[in-house]
């Protein structure tokens, strides 16, 4: 049976590592609808070569833009509402949600509201709303697989145990490219250092958020929303290689590992066609030039942004969102040279501390907390950059 699917960000990393996937099968995969956000050149030469129902782009312009780039038959939409009615998609089983960052929220809604199979690259949108997501996906019938390459170790290591004879489960991180540098040195690091993922080729913001290893505390909130584990059972450890890419300690004592190249095509893959595994056509691991696989705690003053992932968790409701508001906002000012590296983590814990936390509701709710964290943060930022 050929699976149908959408592809939400099909112009970033994700996007187009998941199209590599299905074009190296095409008689088990066809793209039914795909989503952009400026990247409109790229989104038309994917729809040339992919030929979907539907395509959707960022705002009205960028489409009025792309009309004259797209194959005839087409059906071109934008803004968020398209993203979303692309999700909705009738024809679409499989949504791959690879937008980055909040734009992320309503479209995988979306998905989840239409039962769609879920697989899920866009942590924020966990982070943001777990609970609600999942609730979401009890009363459609959704499912949700996760993409991101820890959590889908996971997700297979599971299949190895009960859920209740699970101890823990450990999530690998790579330390980023700051990893050895002295913490005194942070803040003078260049976004240019700092975009410098010492073994995965990623979009900007999850490059950055792996630096601060904010990526591993987003990575620890997808976790217990994803597999319902608590956070004291959610360990982190340093692993500058990537080639475990996380474990399950069961009752026992026994670890289950996934372990692989650091090719997010795999566990793209794997999400595309579970429960079956596809022979991929791309490098495999060879242990012995992998080696030696090495370990060590996380160094949580010098990356103060994982504790305070955490503390988000710990205190619950809109908290996780606030801290993914606070550090998106932080992470682009970084980017554009006005916030200091080390004072990401200042920013996020300062927002913390002023934004009004409650339990959401709603996904409006959410969007709420989310809009003031964003303006608390950008006040904070302006203080810093006046100090
Ligand atoms: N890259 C990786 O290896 C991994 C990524 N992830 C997660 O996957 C998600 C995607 O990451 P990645 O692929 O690296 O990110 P990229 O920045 O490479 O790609 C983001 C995609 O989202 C689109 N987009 C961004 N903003 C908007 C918007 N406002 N409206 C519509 N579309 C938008 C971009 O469009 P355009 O470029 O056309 O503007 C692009 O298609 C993130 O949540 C990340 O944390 C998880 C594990 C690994
Ligand atoms: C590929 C992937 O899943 C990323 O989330 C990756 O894990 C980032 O690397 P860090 O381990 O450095 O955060
Ligand atoms: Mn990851």
């Amino acid at each position: 049976m050929v699976k149908k699917i959408a592809v939400l960000g099909s112009t970033g990393s994700i996007g187009r590592s998941t199209l590599e996937v299905i074009e190296a099968f095409p008689e088990r995969f066809q793209v039914v609808a795909l989503t952009a956000g400026e990247n409109i050149e790229l989104l038309a030469k994917q729809a040339e070569k992919f030929k979907p129902l539907q395509v959707a782009c960022k705002n009205e312009y960028l489409a009025e833009k792309l009309k004259p780039l797209l194959p005839e038959g087409i059906k071109l939409l934008h803004g968020k509402e398209g993203i979303m009615a692309c999700a909705r998609h009738p024809e679409v089983e499989i949504v791959v949600s690879a937008l980055v960052g909040s734009a992320g929220l309503l479209p995988t809604m979306a998905a989840v509201e239409a039962g769609k199979t879920l697989a899920l690259a866009n942590k924020e949108s966990l982070v943001m709303a777990g609970k609600l997501l999942f609730k979401k996906a009890q009363e459609s019938g959704a499912r949700v697989i996760p993409v991101d390459s820890e959590h889908s170790a996971i997700f297979q290591a599971l299949h190895a145990g009960r859920p209740e004879d699970v101890n823990q489960i450990i999530l690998t991180a790579s330390g980023g490219p700051f990893r050895d540098t002295p913490k005194e040195v942070l803040s003078q690091v260049t976004p240019e250092q700092a975009l410098k993922h010492p073994n995965w080729q990623m979009g900007p913001k999850i490059t950055i958020d792996s630096a601060t290893l904010m990526n591993k505390g987003l990575e620890v909130i997808e976790a217990h929303f994803l597999f319902k584990i608590p956070p004291e059972k959610i360990k982190v450890v340093i692993h500058p290689q990537s080639i475990v890419h996380s474990l399950v300690e069961f009752v026992d004592g026994s670890v289950i590992a996934q372990l692989g190249v650091p090719d997010m095509r795999v566990p793209i893959a794997y999400a595309l066609s579970y429960p079956e595994r596809l022979p991929l056509p791309f490098p495999k691991l060879d242990l012995v030039k992998a080696s030696p696989l090495t370990f060590e705690e996380p160094d949580l003053e010098k990356f103060p942004c994982l504790a305070l992932a955490y503390e988000a968790l710990r205190l619950g409701g809109t908290a996780p969102a606030v801290l993914n508001a606070a550090n998106e906002i932080a992470v682009e000012a970084f980017l554009e040279g006005r916030l200091r590296f080390d004072l990401i983590p200042v920013v996020v814990q300062k927002t913390l501390e002023q934004a009004q936390i409650k339990e959401p509701f709603s996904i409006d709710e959410v969007i709420n907390a989310d809009i003031f964290a964003r303006i608390i943060a950008h006040q904070i930022i302006d203080e810093l950059e006046k100090s």
